[in-house]
């Protein structure tokens, strides 16, 4: 990985005119190397998509959101496309922060499809029209299993109107 550019050689002499001659050819190089890790899953991990209750473990209540574990937007979206029931985690993404609503979505209030229509995917402000932070602290908090970045949304969010002017709250 790496960025590649295409670098103007030096121009050079040419030897029958003494005169600096322009060489228009372009030379690839390397400039800058770097290792990063994947951030995609493991091959098998991808085609199968199964993720097991242990490998993403709810997490504690007193841990803070920046302190979650790492779960790389590959992964977190490779739920969606899984379409073995018994292996499909219900994972939505709110504001960064991966929740397992696996056991949840039963006892939703609001109903399951709401929910499983945003596997893998971020429902940030979709969420927060229904729900206030306190009832995101109750019953939220305790589905965490991590945080993640780059999940989007889908359905692009609705200007709200409050006064005459244009606010997301
Ligand atoms: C972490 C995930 C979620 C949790 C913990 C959660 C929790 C809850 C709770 C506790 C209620 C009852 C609220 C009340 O009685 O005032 C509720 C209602 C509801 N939720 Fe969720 N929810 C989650 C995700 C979602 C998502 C992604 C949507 C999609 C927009 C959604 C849509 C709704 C709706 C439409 C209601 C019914 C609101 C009403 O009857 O006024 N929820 N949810």
């Amino acid at each position: 990985m790496g960025w590649l550019s295409l670098r103007r050689r030096e121009p050079a002499l040419c030897p029958s005119s003494d005169q600096y001659k322009p060489v228009t050819d372009w030379k690839a190089s390397t400039e800058h190397v770097e290792i990063i890790e994947s951030d995609y899953p493991k091959s098998d991990q991808m085609t199968r998509g199964v993720i097991t209750d242990d490998q993403y473990p709810l997490q504690d209540v007193t841990t803070s959101d920046d302190s979650l574990p790492f779960i790389p937007p590959a992964i977190v979206r490779s739920q969606r496309s899984q379409i073995s029931k018994q292996h499909r985690r219900i994972w939505i993404v709110i504001d960064n922060v991966v929740y397992d609503c696996t056991n949840f979505i039963h006892d939703h209030p609001g109903g399951d499809t709401v929910i499983r229509s945003f596997i893998g995917e971020d429902s940030s402000w979709q969420f927060w029209r229904f729900h206030s932070r306190s009832l995101m602290d109750t019953f939220g908090r305790p589905l965490r299993i991590g945080r993640t970045m780059g999940v989007e949304n889908r359905f692009k969010e609705p200007p709200r109107y409050v006064g005459g002017s244009k606010s997301r709250w």
